[in-house]
């Protein structure tokens, strides 16, 4: 619109132009054919950081060889004589897509450039919702994943049991603090139960619609902790990783083993479990909601002991420290827990073995050093190997280990090979898998080996006279 076509406006547009121009959302940068920066809106100052009083008059080659801009559209309008479009990154953490356009000089077919026109279009807000939406994507399939874990464990038994007066005990008091949100600590021996109760807890618990996670610290390297438990975004991939906090979001958090935090994570656990909010490093506030259960094997006084784990921490654990003895202590509930656990095995498989009564007694006599881990696999192995429905103690290869730990009890003498020990334990449990399967492959698999491993160490245990020579076809 040229000066005469003005119209009824009682001013003209042109005198208003800058003030225009300053009122644009978009940010405008132009500089002459030169390069040299001759006018920048308000909001490219707000978008780039950068201000109008230091870069009037400054050269766009200088600023990029200076790094102040990352990468410039009018120098690339000015190479190709075309309009140019980028992403575009600034300091001030602001994403932006900017369209840089050509004026050529007036006049019929000029293709002389006078300036360079560049459009700043913030984009930081997409970008964040399209992370967000990325989020949200990875949380749903989490959602999925805890869905079908929830209908897994549905078809099968997931209940506790609890016949000895210890565990009854103790159930009572797990039911009861399941229905309260505090924070607990579950101490005991290896094997003992102690996730199972913290799932049950869970379970039975306001929360038990969402997520009950794990956390092993031991197996966490410190350098991806961060990430790992509050998430992680990708720059190159533009991918999401959903940290293990976010994911447990109003469900529980199970720390396997409280006494493993490490040291600069216990503050942020601290405000976690107090404020429900955690700062992290780049000082972002996470809300979290999440229940913190935690099991060690220490009880929460050698935890105190132990000077670890910050005192504050351990005084809100100390409401509710639950004790989960151990199996040897609660002889009660070693029948049924065979049973149980052999009842899980014949369902699965349609069998129907059951121990005879020598084994029961045996198995009653044991003092359990691995608890209820160590009965759950010697009933899983037990049922695997023996040929026929009754399980006999020729099954249940526990000789040895009661010869094995009852000397493990015993005073060491001065002298005592260990690996010998469990070379010896070894090589009678793939004897007797051989025995029964008469198939390597077979008696590798029921012992969890692969075949060359099972075959390169009955060869060793030949030769050194811990198994029997077999000749080389057995060995097939
Ligand atoms: N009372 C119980 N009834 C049924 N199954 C149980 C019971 N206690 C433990 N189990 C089962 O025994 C196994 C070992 O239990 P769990 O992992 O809970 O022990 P833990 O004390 O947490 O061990 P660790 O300290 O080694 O992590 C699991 O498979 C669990 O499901």
């Amino acid at each position: 619109m040229g000066k005469g076509e003005q119209g009824n406006f009682p001013f003209l547009i042109q005198d208003y132009l800058e003030a225009i121009l300053e009122n644009f959302h978009d940010g405008i940068y132009i500089t002459d054919n030169e390069a040299n920066t001759v006018y920048l809106n308000h909001s490219y100052e707000l978008i780039s950081g950068l201000l109008k009083s230091e870069m009037i008059g400054r050269n766009m080659k200088d600023l990029v060889a200076r790094g102040v801009i990352s990468r410039s559209g009018t120098l690339a309008v000015l190479e190709t004589r075309d309009t140019f479009t980028a992403e575009q990154s600034f300091r001030t953490g602001k994403r932006a897509i900017i369209t840089s356009t050509p004026i050529f000089e007036e006049g019929n077919n000029s293709e002389n450039i006078i300036m360079v026109v560049t459009i700043v279009r913030e984009i930081t807000e997409i970008y964040s919702i399209r992370r967000e939406l990325r989020r949200k994507e990875q949380l749903n399939r989490t959602y999925l994943q805890e869905v079908e874990r929830i209908q897994r464990e549905m078809t099968g038994n997931t209940e506790i049991v609890a016949v000895d007066k210890k565990s009854i005990g103790l159930m009572r008091v797990v039911e009861r603090v399941s229905m309260v949100d505090n924070p607990i600590l579950l101490s005991g021996d290896n094997g003992v139960g102690k996730e199972k109760m913290a799932e049950f807890i869970h379970k039975h618990s306001e929360r038990s619609e969402f997520s009950f996670l794990r956390i092993n610290f031991s197996v966490i390297p410190e350098a991806e902790l961060m990430g790992y438990l509050f998430g992680i975004y990708d720059e190159k991939s533009g991918e999401y990783r959903m940290g293990m906090l976010e994911s447990a979001e109003r469900g529980t958090i199970y720390i396997e083993e409280l006494s493993e935090i490490p040291l600069k994570l216990q503050i942020v656990l601290l405000e976690l479990i107090r404020e429900g909010a955690c700062v992290l490093g780049d000082g972002t506030v996470r809300k979290l909601n999440v229940r913190v259960i935690a099991g060690s094997v220490y009880s929460l006084e050698e935890l105190k002991s132990k000077s670890i784990i910050n005192r504050e921490i351990l005084d809100i654990f100390s409401l509710f420290p639950l004790e989960v003895v151990p199996l040897r202590e609660r002889k009660e509930d070693i029948v049924p827990l065979l049973d149980f656990f052999l009842n899980q095995h014949n369902k699965k498989t349609g069998e129907n073995k059951k121990f005879d009564r020598d084994s029961y007694k045996i198995l009653l006599d044991y003092h359990w050093p691995g608890n209820v881990l160590e009965l759950k696999n010697l009933v899983q192995r037990a049922a695997i190997i023996s040929p026929e429905d009754i399980i006999g103690p020729q099954d249940l290869f526990i000789e040895e280990n009661i010869e094995f730990t009852s000397k493990r009890q015993e005073e060491l003498p001065e002298k005592y090979d260990l690996k010998e020990e469990i070379a010896r334990l070894e090589a009678s449990y793939m004897e007797k898998a051989f025995k029964k399967y008469r198939n390597t492959r077979l008696a590798a698999e029921s012992l969890g080996m692969d075949s060359s491993t099972f075959v390169r160490k009955r060869q060793k245990y030949e030769k050194a006279g811990l198994m029997k020579e077999r000749g080389k076809k057995a060995l097939k």
